[in-house]
């Protein structure tokens, strides 16, 4: 795999490897003779990091399993066995409830910048948007909406209109992840130590997009098609997760398409994404406001005053119950939040 060359042809540092103050200061003085390596690869029977020297196969104690761990996770590991002692605390972790699914799996951890990619064609669904950015909200990583085949597309200036009303701040790239300028339209989120996350539907462009950022010095199409296979419809999908090194710095874990995407535990990403609903509320007479019939409600009042988007409100809703639905209610207080209040920490 490409990340393998990437790393022997220059040794790479542990801040080139996404290592920081955050994951410096778990260090015990018990731990000197273990190797800081970063997950690469999760196969099911298998994981593979990368620490300074290289890539190294790992071993896991009995107890262990693969599913413990996702691509971007920093681990202490045996110099000589090569067994992974301790993972440390994630500063972010992506996580994803699949319809029917057991419970949520781990995409990503680490992660800086979400990528979500979307097409400029029946791909592009406002509410699946959605539900990718209070995913990253709610994991600590800062989205960025990537807009692809607009070179198809009548008014792609329409979606990306769309895409920016959908949260403030949000960067939305348009681009053609078939050609080199793709890597410099991301190098703001691209660098030494910088980790991104693709997210999207089956042929939205992502492989297409780690070819890209790998940079085609290191690439052949064999490479991308030694992480697809078919799913149970006959299409194609990328399977695995692996972290790729992007040929400016950083690295890019492709996650493997989503169709139905669940919500569960966001609530925080929630707020954070329909920001002008979630500074009303504390506006409302009610404390426990549903916003729905109750007097006094500020949110309602926006609503005739025109100043609230009406379909906004009838998403958060619709998400925001599907959101309590999924969540376990939990006896203890609520996992440990940063100290910002933002991001999971496990
Ligand atoms: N015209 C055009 N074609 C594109 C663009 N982006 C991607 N494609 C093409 O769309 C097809 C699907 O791209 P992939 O990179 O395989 O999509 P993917 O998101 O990785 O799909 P999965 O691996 O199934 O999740 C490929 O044939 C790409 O060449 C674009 O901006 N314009
Ligand atoms: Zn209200």
């Amino acid at each position: 795999m490409p990340l393998v060359e990437a790393v022997t042809a220059s040794s790479p540092s542990l801040a080139d490897l996404g290592w920081s103050e955050f994951f410096g200061d778990q260090l015990e003085a018990s731990d000197a003779n273990l190797i800081p390596t970063r997950i690469a690869m999760v196969h099911r029977d298998r994981l593979s990091g990368l620490s300074q020297t290289g890539q190294t196969d790992l071993s896991l104690a009995p107890q262990a399993t693969t599913g413990d761990y996702a691509v971007g996770d920093w681990v202490l590991v045996e110099p000589h066995s090569h067994l992974v002692q301790r993972r440390l605390t994630r500063k972010t972790v992506l996580e994803r409830r699949v319809q029917g699914g057991r419970g949520p799996q781990l995409a990503a951890a680490n992660v800086d910048t979400l990528f979500i990619v979307t097409s400029c064609n029946a791909d592009f669904n406002i509410a699946r948007l959605e539900r990718y950015l209070a995913l990253a909200n709610e994991a600590g990583t800062t989205p960025v909406i990537l807009l692809t085949k607009a070179d198809t597309a009548e008014d792609a200036e329409a979606y990306r209109k769309q895409a920016a009303a959908l949260q403030r701040e949000l960067a939305v790239v348009t681009l053609n992840p078939r050609i080199p300028g793709a890597a410099s339209a991301l190098a703001a989120w691209c660098g030494a130590g910088q980790t991104v996350a693709l997210i999207g539907s089956s042929g939205v462009g992502k492989s297409t997009l780690v070819n890209t950022l790998a940079g085609s010095a290191q690439q052949s199409p064999q490479q991308t098609g030694a992480i697809r296979e078919h799913d149970a419809k006959g299409r194609h999908t990328t399977t695995a997760r692996s972290l790729h090194a992007i040929a400016g710095g950083g690295w890019v874990i492709d996650t493997p398409g989503m169709r139905t995407l669940q919500v569960s535990d966001v609530g925080y990403g929630i707020d954070t994404l329909f920001a002008e609903i979630t500074e009303l509320a504390p506006l409302c007479k009610f404390r426990d406001c549903t916003h729905v019939h109750e007097p006094g409600c500020a949110v309602q009042a926006a609503l005739k005053a025109g100043t609230l988007d009406p379909e906004r409100l009838a998403r958060w809703r619709k998400l925001s119950d599907e959101n309590q639905h999924n969540t376990p209610v939990q006896s203890g207080p609520r996992g440990a939040k940063s100290p910002a209040g933002r991001g999971k920490r496990r």
